[in-house]
């Protein structure tokens, strides 16, 4: 291996309690919002093409016109309750808010810049509200920073010239400080999620972000952080430059999900999704294809039954409501939730060969094992093979846990589970009680070979 100072400093997976609820959240709830939820992708009548929380960027609308959005900011309609309940409603466990965009509109009144919720017509701190909101509802909270910031004079995409360095050290001073105000403020917050850390600039402050990283889980204990923020002596990132991960989990999986387990490399993980192709901020057109609730349901099961969360985005309006489809969503995955989230919450991979007909999820320490099922065969029957020494003691429908089902024995470990046709197109789940594995006293099963 590499000799590195500042690459990954664990090598698997954390075993503490707070890694351990943050594996078994199952689905979570991501916001973006901010000054570009105002133009909401639009300007005099022009459609911008890109990402709307990307509209700054865009030679559509003036950039002194864009940055003063902020005298614009009165979201008269915002009520941080409502959008805990749509959470709690849809079954999200955990949500990761944007305090800081790209464009470096702070919704929090911080110290260090003007450009915050302070000096705008709503004055007052966003994520405060926010993450009392979502923690009465039993909702933990991770906090989105982004390091580029476009509205700090000492940002740099690269360091060319001594000007330039000047500039960035104060720059990362000023990160510096506005991280240890986001955790000092806001002591709850289960940890941070952050984004915009792929520049020339940032990748070679390898020293600085991992001193940073450790003054803030000293500050903060527990706290997590994910693959995104620190670069490696080499200037790796997410995976340092002997391929261990940085960081307690992996963020990589944005708008995409890993197809089979190897692809995971036995790394904690998330998968942030969009609701259209690649809309994060508001998007008044919000054109293409839009997810449906059966889309998101199984995206849900897929992650879990590869041993990472599901986080789907949501993009308030600039008033501070929240778009009706996004609304309706939420409500369809909470109506599947409320019937089948033992399948989902403190699950992980099963360890067994997947099956055409769906997902498997194992309940974490247990010996249940839970077929979430998208696909349903045209011969009704649903295959499920077993490692050696394992057998299936019941099987049944988790809507209806009295009704077991009838289990036919195939061959050795393999077997197929008979179900009655169902009448609503609606994904089930079916729960296997298996006979411990001998010698696992975890309950999750081993990997299959
Ligand atoms: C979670 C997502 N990450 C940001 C982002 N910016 C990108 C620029 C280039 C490639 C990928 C990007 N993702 C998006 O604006 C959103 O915040």
């Amino acid at each position: 291996t590499i000799p590195l100072k500042h690459g990954a400093h664990r090598i698997d997976k954390r075993t503490d309690s707070v890694m351990a609820k943050w594996r078994g959240y199952g689905l979570g709830q991501f916001i973006h919002w901010g000054l570009y939820a105002i133009p909401g992708g639009e300007w005099n009548g022009k459609t911008y093409n890109g990402a709307a929380e990307w509209i700054r960027s865009w030679n559509g609308i003036p950039k002194s016109t864009y940055d003063s959005l902020i005298y614009k900011f009165n979201p008269t309609k915002f009520n941080p309750e409502s959008w805990a309940k749509t959470a709690k409603q849809m079954g999200a466990k955990y949500v990761t808010i944007t305090t800081k965009h790209h464009d470096g509109f702070c919704l929090w009144p911080s110290k260090y810049t003007k450009y915050t919720v302070a000096n705008s017509p709503y004055k007052k701190d966003i994520i405060g509200p926010l993450v009392n909101a979502y923690n009465k509802e039993g909702i933990d909270v991770i906090l989105y920073f982004s390091i580029m910031d476009w509205n700090q004079p000492g940002w740099r995409y690269e360091i060319k010239t001594k000007e330039d360095s000047i500039a960035f050290e104060g720059f990362k001073k000023f990160t510096r400080n506005q991280l240890l105000e986001l955790l000092n403020k806001y002591p709850t917050a289960k940890g941070l999620w952050f984004d915009g850390t792929w520049d020339k600039s940032w990748v070679k402050q390898a020293a600085f972000a991992d001193e940073l990283e450790k003054e803030m889980r000293a500050l903060r204990p527990g706290l997590i952080i994910g693959s995104r923020f620190r670069p490696d002596d080499f200037g790796k990132r997410h995976n340092d430059s002997n391929g261990r991960l940085m960081g307690d989990y992996e963020q990589g999986w944005e708008r995409k999900i890993p197809n089979k387990i190897e692809d995971v490399h036995g790394n904690d993980w998330d998968c942030v999704m969009t609701v259209p192709e690649n809309q994060w901020g508001y998007n008044k057109a919000w054109n293409g294809h839009i997810k449906t609730v059966n889309e998101l349901i199984e995206m849900t099961a897929k992650c879990v039954s590869l041993g990472g969360n599901f986080v789907l985005n949501f993009g308030p309006k600039g008033d501070g409501s929240i778009r009706k489809e996004e609304i309706d969503l939420a409500a369809g995955i909470g109506n599947w939730m409320r019937v089948n989230n033992e399948a989902i919450y403190n699950c992980q991979y099963a360890g067994l060969e997947k099956q055409d007909w769906g997902y498997f999820t194992g309940k974490t320490g247990s010996n249940k094992v839970y077929m979430i099922i998208f696909n349903v065969p045209v011969s009704g029957a649903f295959r499920v093979k077993l490692p050696a020494k394992t057998s299936i003691t019941t099987a049944s429908l988790l809507e209806q846990p009295n009704t077991t089902l009838k289990v036919e024995e195939i061959s050795e470990n393999q077997y197929f589970i008979h179900t009655s046709a169902r009448a609503d197109n609606k994904p089930f789940v079916i729960v296997l009680d298996l006979n411990k594995k001998a010698g696992n006293a975890s309950g999750t099963y081993e990997k299959a070979k």
